[in-house]
């Protein structure tokens, strides 16, 4: 159920169903008929409801809706945004099934409406709303009424949350058999409300055969790798993860890490650190261990130990030729990698030297953690990946031209793999923006890493164990703290109390 389809899979499961016999008019009238069940759940009989209904087949839904909620006792009134006589296919009929009148979109009062059921566009969207649609929208948005969205809010681009000239804000959606990128991604995912997934007829196998790419980061489908300790567990075969520590005024950031690492379960957690900051950091860690590591020799030095499996590096590592020469003495050593912050932006317009890091590293898998600003540095030349259409794609371009797991952070955080698979993050909190937060993920990605999860779904869970942590720690959170509420969000991961 966490799939996400785009408008064009969206249309080829309808085709699919259709094709296997329910005609597409029945999946239109299951489509109205959730609709009128989303208003009548909420709305006592005899409120006045203004549908908007749009020239294609989310206006049609939208005549469904009208047509069934008079019959339950609602004061329906329909308003279309273009001429009757041009409507087509089950749209057509649909709006031959509604007897009551129907107004012109110029005549509707949105101002003068208790709820409004938002029918005007839906995966149909095709460009930027002007004229009567952007007046009409306009009106909606300033009515002060409920606002029910068919699908996804009119004018928000399902596939990449953007909107389009302007948008409806909804209070709820209501949408068909999975729910759209548009429904996660900003700044989609802020007009649409609650969602809710309607069940139209649309099969788990038809879905099933269009292999979606996409899915919201969920539990449900990295939780089978999640990496639990056999009873006999010894702490090295939990892995041993390391932290590269930065110089005597920037340390505090690879111990957030190296405790979130602890914390991920990562048998073992080492902050290696520059013999300058060693007293520092050795004041201040206790189960984690530290260790004197002089720049890219001395880390060469410390992976002759075979047990060392994972690292992280960038965390106010420094930016320039020594950080990138660790990356690559860590990549030549076949460790798996999870490379922030300043390791990001050494690599600042090369995207080919990442590539080159990725495919040093065969199977042990590499995770970037950008945020959009280390992002844009570091694809700057790659139009390609800087211009993809959503966040969505620019993370797919970027993991397709890296070879390497890209997490895209945000309110909206992606992670996408090379080989094409991509999850939206969906539990984040603005609480999480805060210092230190992103070191903290990064600590975790790489304690999933040392456990040997995949490197996809370690970066998919790390990103939702570091949100899962912050809602519950929520107002006042610091990165410290998310690393110690992380017991409690494993211990409800692990009974299958999903968040
Ligand atoms: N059989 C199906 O395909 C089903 C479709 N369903 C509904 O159908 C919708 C998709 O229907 P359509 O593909 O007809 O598309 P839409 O109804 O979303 O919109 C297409 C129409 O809008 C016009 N248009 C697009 N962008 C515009 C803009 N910016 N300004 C003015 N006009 C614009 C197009 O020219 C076209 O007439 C879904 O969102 C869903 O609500 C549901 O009824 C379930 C079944
Ligand atoms: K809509």
């Amino acid at each position: 159920m966490h799939e996400l389809l785009t408008s064009g899979e969206m249309r080829a499961a309808d085709a699919r169903t259709i094709a296997a016999g329910t005609p597409g008019r029945v999946l239109m009238e299951r489509a109205g008929r959730a609709v009128a069940d989303a208003v009548s759940a909420r709305h006592p009989v005899g409120t006045r409801v203004l549908i908007l209904c749009g020239p294609g087949n989310n206006g049609g839904d939208g005549f469904v809706a009208a047509r069934l909620l008079v019959t339950r006792g609602y004061r329906v009134e329909v308003a279309l945004l273009g001429e009757r006589e041009a409507l087509k296919g089950d749209a057509a009929l649909a709006a031959a099934d509604w007897k009551g009148p129907v107004a012109a979109a110029a005549a509707a009062r949105p101002d003068e409406a208790r709820i409004i059921v938002d029918a005007l566009f839906g995966a149909g969207l095709a460009r930027e709303l002007d004229g009567a649609a952007r007046t009409l929208v306009e009106a909606v948005n300033g009515s002060g009424a409920h606002v029910v969205a068919v699908d996804i809010p009119s004018g928000i681009d399902g596939d990449s949350g953007a909107i389009r000239g302007t948008g409806v804000r909804a209070h709820e959606t209501v949408t068909f058999a999975r729910r759209k990128p548009g429904h996660l991604l900003l700044p989609g995912r802020l007009h649409c409300g609650h969602v809710r997934v309607a069940d139209i007829g649309i099969s788990d196998d038809v879905i099933a055969g269009l292999a979606i790419g996409t899915r919201a980061n969920h539990p449900a489908w990295w939780r089978p790798q999640f990496p639990v300790p056999a009873l006999d567990a010894h702490k090295y075969r939990r892995g041993h993860a390391v932290v590269i520590s930065g110089g005597i005024a920037g340390t505090g950031a690879a111990r957030l890490a190296a405790r979130g690492a602890l914390r991920a379960g990562a048998g073992l957690v080492t902050v290696a650190s520059p013999p300058a900051a060693l007293a520092v950091n050795a004041a201040q860690l206790t189960a984690v261990m530290v260790r004197p590591v002089d720049g890219a020799d001395g880390l060469a030095a410390f992976l002759e130990d075979s047990r060392i499996n994972a690292l992280v590096i960038g965390p106010a590592a420094g930016v320039g030729p020594a950080t990138r020469r660790m990356v690559e003495t860590a990549a030549g050593r076949q460790r798996a990698l999870v490379l922030d912050a300043d390791a990001l932006s050494s690599f600042a317009g090369d995207a080919e030297g990442l590539r080159g890091i990725a495919g040093a590293m065969g199977r042990s898998g590499v995770i970037l953690t950008p945020h959009e600003g280390e992002f844009a540095r570091i694809f700057k030349d790659q139009s390609d990946v800087v211009n993809a259409p959503s966040k969505l794609e620019r993370a797919r371009a970027a993991a397709a031209a890296t070879g390497a797991v890209i997490v895209l952070k945000g309110p909206d955080t992606v992670i996408a793999a090379p080989d094409g698979r991509a999850a939206i993050n969906e539990n984040g909190t603005p609480w999480l923006a805060t210092a230190g937060a992103g070191d903290v993920l990064a600590g975790i990605a790489a304690g999933l890493l040392a456990q040997a999860m995949p490197p996809f779904l370690a970066a998919c869970a790390a990103v939702w164990l570091h949100a899962a942590a912050g809602e519950r720690v929520g107002p006042g959170l610091i990165a410290e703290d998310l690393p110690e509420a992380l017991p409690a969000v494993l211990r409800d991961l692990l009974a299958g109390i999903d968040e």
